[in-house]
């Protein structure tokens, strides 16, 4: 059995990272760009083409190319009954299985870079009629990047991208205007890459280990009359935690739109 990946780029990669760290799986990476699959290659040690080989249904597909090339990447894929997994935001099992010639051994994954490191958090969607072994499998290979989440409805996906998928994505825009306003302080470019990383690990690392809720927490740190309160009244003021919740709004209707615009019919993404 041999996992392949339709695409080897930055999802893929931090997926492989889990696989590999892991071990015991056979990984082929199919992609376009000859200069990524020689780095794959060489730091993992997968196989790679640019071309898929014949599938058989011992063997797994990951789907890993974008949304908007995922049409022309799988047209003429014979799966040859192989089990199906899209990392794909948006698009829908009745979508791919559109693509694929008909299959419906597909599940559905919304990953997160973390993965790479071990620490990713996954939505995971099943329809009814996969099989407990394909759930179990697909679960065993996305727990080498981390942990995750079953998902009941197929429209829990466009949910768990706003939260998760894209989530480390607002960490670093977070983690980065920390960095620029420790810059702004007089720290050097090193100095507050360090202070605004420490920061974020510790006190990550204390939500994890505290058993009160984030607010409380916020509370622990905001003295009467200090400091703290003076920065989170004027992130209120900036209605900061609003633009966060309309961040995360945006992204979720995004990913809606990308099913829609590629659904045949309105049928697709129910
Ligand atoms: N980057 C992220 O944090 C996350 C990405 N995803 C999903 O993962 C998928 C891939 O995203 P990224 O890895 O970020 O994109 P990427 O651009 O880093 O990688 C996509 C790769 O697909 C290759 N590709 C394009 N057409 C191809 C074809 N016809 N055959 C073979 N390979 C082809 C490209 O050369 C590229 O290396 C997307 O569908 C995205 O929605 C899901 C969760 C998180
Ligand atoms: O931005 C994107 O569309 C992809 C999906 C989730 C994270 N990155």
């Amino acid at each position: 059995m041999t996992v392949y990946f339709l695409g080897g780029g930055n999802m893929a990669a931090a997926i492989i990272a889990g696989m590999v760290r892991h071990g015991g799986y056979a990984i082929h990476v199919v992609g376009r760009n000859a200069a990524k699959q020689q780095q794959l290659a060489e730091r993992y040690g997968v196989a790679i083409s640019s071309t898929l080989p014949a599938l058989n249904a011992d063997d797994v597909l990951v789907l890993a190319v974008k949304p908007q090339d995922m049409q022309a990447a799988t047209a003429g894929i014979d799966t040859g009954g192989a089990l199906v997994l899209s990392v794909a935001a948006g698009l829908t099992t009745a979508t791919l299985s559109r693509w694929l010639g008909g299959s419906t051994r597909i599940i559905r994954i919304m990953p997160n870079t973390p993965g790479q490191v071990g620490m990713g958090m996954a939505g995971l969607y099943a329809p009814a009629h996969i099989s407990a072994a394909d759930k179990a499998f697909t679960e065993t290979l996305m727990r080498t990047t981390g942990q995750v989440l079953w998902l009941p409805e197929e429209d829990d996906m466009h949910r768990i991208v706003g939260i998760c998928g894209s989530g480390p994505a607002y960490v670093f825009y977070l983690l980065n205007a920390l960095q620029q306003a420790a810059q702004a302080q007089g720290f050097d470019a090193a100095e507050a890459r360090r202070l605004s990383l420490a920061t974020f690990n510790g006190a990550v690392a204390l939500a994890a280990a505290a058993d009160t809720d984030f607010a409380q927490l916020q509370q622990n740190v905001t003295s009467k009359g200090g400091t703290t309160h003076e920065a989170i009244e004027t992130f209120r003021q900036h209605h900061v935690a609003e633009a966060i919740a309309e961040g995360v709004a945006a992204c979720v209707a995004r990913s809606r739109a990308l099913g829609l615009q590629f659904a045949a019919d309105t049928q697709e993404v129910r």
